[in-house]
């Protein structure tokens, strides 16, 4: 029988983030940049920028495409026309790219079959715009794996707001104590200690190119299947 992590085995909900979790979509992300900027006439950004940029969902990524990266974002503000039509036209460029260059990390799916089987809920918290979100989930077989969804415009706040933890914790009538987030980035680890889940990283997604480690995480595992003490497989 499979078991959780000794330090998640009072946990009843697990919540993973999803790019840099359970996907690698930085492939999709960065084609998709780059035939954004193609059309208006801008160069290419590439795969090693798009990586540092993913992280606060997609107009932030939009911010950051135009003006050169994090920390100028305010150059273009968040009702700017100009970045409005861009970000319509990445989201249906990336929408029409078909996540065919996305994958799952090692362990992912064994380890959310293992999951599923437990008495746990399953949620999945992302700052994708949701609309990308089913789809992705059906392509990997994933759509029957989680008890609730949120995307990043799902509710008025996203990571590293608490608002869409605490939500799910409401929603599943748990508190927050007896619940814990998956994430690779900074945003995951703030968001989970504002909202008093156990925080858990893994060190192979993006954030924003920095060692997540300096976020402090309860729990740092080098893949998914380490969540489980035995690793999901039979012994
Ligand atoms: O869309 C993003 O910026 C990243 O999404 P994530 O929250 O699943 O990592
Ligand atoms: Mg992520």
């Amino acid at each position: 029988m499979a078991e959780l992590h000794p330090l998640l085995q009072q946990a009843r909900l697990l919540a993973f983030d999803l790019d840099g979790t359970l996907i690698d979509s930085v492939p999709d992300l960065a084609l998709a940049i780059d035939l954004t900027l193609a059309e208006l006439d801008l160069p290419a950004a590439g795969e090693t920028q798009v990586r540092r940029w993913v992280g606060n969902g997609s107009l932030k990524l939009l911010q950051r495409a135009l003006t050169g990266g994090i920390g100028q974002e305010h150059l273009l503000p968040d009702d700017d026309p100009t970045l409005a039509q861009a970000h319509s036209l990445f989201l249906d460029i990336y929408d029409s790219l078909k996540g065919e260059q996305t994958r799952l990390y090692p362990g992912v799916r064994e380890t959310l079959i293992t999951l599923r089987g437990m008495d746990l809920k399953l949620a999945l918290v992302t700052n994708k715009p949701y609309r990308f979100v089913p789809g992705i989930l059906e392509h990997f077989g994933l759509e029957h794996t989680f008890d609730q969804v949120l995307g990043g415009d799902s509710l008025p706040q996203k990571k590293p707001d608490p608002a869409p933890l605490l939500h799910l914790a409401r929603h599943f009538q748990l508190s927050p104590t007896v619940c814990a987030l998956i994430g690779d980035s900074r945003h995951d680890i703030q968001a989970a200690r504002a909202a008093g889940f156990i925080s858990v990283g893994v060190p192979y997604g993006y954030n924003h190119g920095e060692p997540l480690d300096d976020a402090a995480p309860d729990l740092m595992i080098d893949s998914l299947n380490l969540l489980l003490d035995n690793q999901g497989f039979p012994a």
